[in-house]
């Protein structure tokens, strides 16, 4: 029997989110910067003749591990891509909040594809992986490698990995869960309609955190609006982040309710996120380093 495989399934988090309009499916078309952060759940493959998967963690206690958990949907998917696998049973650490913006069940499904491949000596860029991944969900693909890049299209269209500054930030969670497709809906945009052309993926170079924070105070997130309608609890997480010592910016990820703030280095983040916790002690609060 061969041993067990592990992996980390690092939160997402969107610096900046741009809706360009709605297509004739009803899928949003994105511009996105995207980077990875230090926390994330754990997945470990114990390889078997039957597909499964058991969950634990402190975030854990909602999820339900059957079929329609993103992780067997990824496993699935790749079957169905690739023909037979060698497969077994997952068992999945939830440390992130769920259905948050930070992509938690995203991630979960890139990191059993990434077991998968490395259980039947697939590479990582094996065409059945990427178009198993795309058919889990729209933020999948990029979750593929977890690794800092702009995003385009609703997510199949990745440009080059960059090579971020460490961005100090604090990740918080309000606790109340937020679904995507609820915030598409509240932004209101009909199918077909274009809000601004798609251009080419603009060229990142590489910038420093002044410069990159520069940028993002130039962008923003189009999806913040319609989710402070839906989840009016936004405000004040986004209120309460911005008023903390050594915050430079503060903004929503994905479609909420898990907003981020940057700082000015490591010492303000981690005072930051010890503060807010101890005022509001039902929030989820990490400290973390983004690339
Ligand atoms: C908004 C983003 C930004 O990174 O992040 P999250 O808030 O989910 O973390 C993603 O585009 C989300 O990706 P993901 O969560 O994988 O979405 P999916 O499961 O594929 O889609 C959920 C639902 O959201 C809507 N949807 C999703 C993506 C998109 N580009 N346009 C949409 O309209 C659709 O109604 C879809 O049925
Ligand atoms: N392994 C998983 N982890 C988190 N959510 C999952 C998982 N499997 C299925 N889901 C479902 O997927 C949806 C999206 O979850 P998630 O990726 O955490 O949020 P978001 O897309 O807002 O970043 C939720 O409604 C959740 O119930």
């Amino acid at each position: 029997m061969s041993a067990a495989l592990t992996t980390r399934a690092r939160a997402k988090v969107n610096l900046s989110l741009k809706v360009l309009g709605r297509r004739a499916d009803g899928y949003h078309e994105l511009e996105s910067l995207v980077a990875f952060a230090g926390v994330g759940d754990e997945l470990t493959l114990e390889p078997g003749a039957e597909l499964g998967l058991s969950i634990g963690g402190p975030l854990g206690g909602g999820l339900e591990a059957g079929e329609r958990n993103l992780v067997l949907r990824a496993a699935r998917a790749l079957a169905d891509e690739a023909g037979p696998l060698r497969w077994g049973r997952f068992h999945l650490v939830k440390r992130l909040p769920v259905a948050s913006g930070i992509g938690g069940g995203s991630a979960d499904a890139a990191g059993a594809l990434r077991l998968l491949a490395r259980l039947n000596g697939m590479s990582r860029g094996e065409p059945a992986l990427l178009r198993a991944a795309a058919r889990v969900g729209a933020d999948v693909p990029v979750c593929l490698d977890s690794r800092a890049r702009l995003m385009a299209g609703i997510g199949e269209r990745l440009g080059e990995p960059l090579r971020l500054p460490p961005l100090f930030a604090v990740l918080v969670n309000p606790g109340v869960p937020v679904e995507t497709a609820a915030v598409f809906r509240e932004l209101g945009l009909q199918r077909g309609q274009d809000l601004s052309p798609a251009g080419a993926m603009p060229d990142l170079a590489l910038p420093s955190v002044n410069a990159l924070v520069a940028m993002l105070e130039g962008s923003g997130n189009d999806l913040e609006a319609p989710a402070r309608r839906v989840a009016p609890v936004l405000g004040d997480v986004l209120a309460g982040l911005a008023a903390l010592p050594g915050c430079r910016l503060a903004r929503m990820s994905g479609s909420g309710a898990t907003c981020f703030a940057l700082f000015v280095d490591c010492r303000a983040s981690a005072a930051a996120a010890k503060a807010l916790q101890k005022s509001r002690p039902g929030w989820w609060v990490k400290a973390t380093i983004l690339r």
